[in-house]
């Protein structure tokens, strides 16, 4: 059993930061049906999003709130992420899937009107990352279930931004040289 079981209480210092090669790397698909050992990453890695977007725990823990996890920023490679984000109802919205594939994106893109960051990027690094404003995405669930997702908002960015690091992008790769806030006409900011 790898060291990322359920009950594994994932910090900071598990997380790889940029310089890693794993973070560069274009990561493994995962075997269908999930072994349990990949369910149990699955499940610590979503558990870390979760107690470090809570108030006690964050702190308790020294996490950096996070929205979204993918297996390579723990130095697995693993074609697998997790996300969990609260909606402005404070609904939360949670995936563990593997195997991502964008199936279809809009024209149109979209930005974070405060740019991005990472938590595997200790830094700030100015500037708006383009992204498309609207994805579909076809996955796998815990039951090895395909799903496929049409996301829109904040949820489409983050799991654009998570995508990106089973292929070894950054998110700062996306961000215009020339014009770090530079704006094509189409664009709509999402905040
Ligand atoms: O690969 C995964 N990561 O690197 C964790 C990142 C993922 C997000 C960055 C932009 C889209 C996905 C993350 O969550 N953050 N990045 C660094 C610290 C802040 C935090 C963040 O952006 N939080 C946030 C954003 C919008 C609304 C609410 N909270
Ligand atoms: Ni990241």
């Amino acid at each position: 059993m790898s060291k990322f079981t359920a009950d594994y209480i994932l910090k900071m210092n598990d997380i790889v930061r940029e310089g890693d090669p794993i973070l560069r790397t274009v990561t493994k698909e995962v075997e269908l049906p999930l072994s349990k050992e990949d369910k149990e990453t699955l499940l610590c890695m979503l558990q870390f999003l979760k107690n470090s977007q809570d108030p006690v725990l964050s702190k308790k823990y020294h996490l950096r709130g996070g929205v979204g996890l993918s297996a390579n920023q723990i130095g697995l490679d693993k074609r697998m992420f997790a996300v969990y984000v609260k909606d402005e109802e404070g609904n939360a919205h949670e995936y563990m899937l593997v195997n991502p594939k964008i199936i279809s994106h809009s024209v149109t893109k979209s930005y974070l009107a405060d740019g991005e960051g990472c938590l595997s990027v200790d830094r700030p690094v100015p500037g708006f990352v383009p992204r498309s404003e609207r994805i579909k995405v076809r996955a796998y669930d815990l039951d090895g279930k395909e799903v496929v997702l049409r996301l829109k908002g904040l949820m489409s960015i983050v799991f654009q931004h998570e995508i990106d690091h089973l292929n070894g992008i950054m998110f700062y790769d996306h961000i215009n040289k020339e014009n770090p806030f530079k704006l094509p006409e189409d664009a709509s900011i999402k905040s």
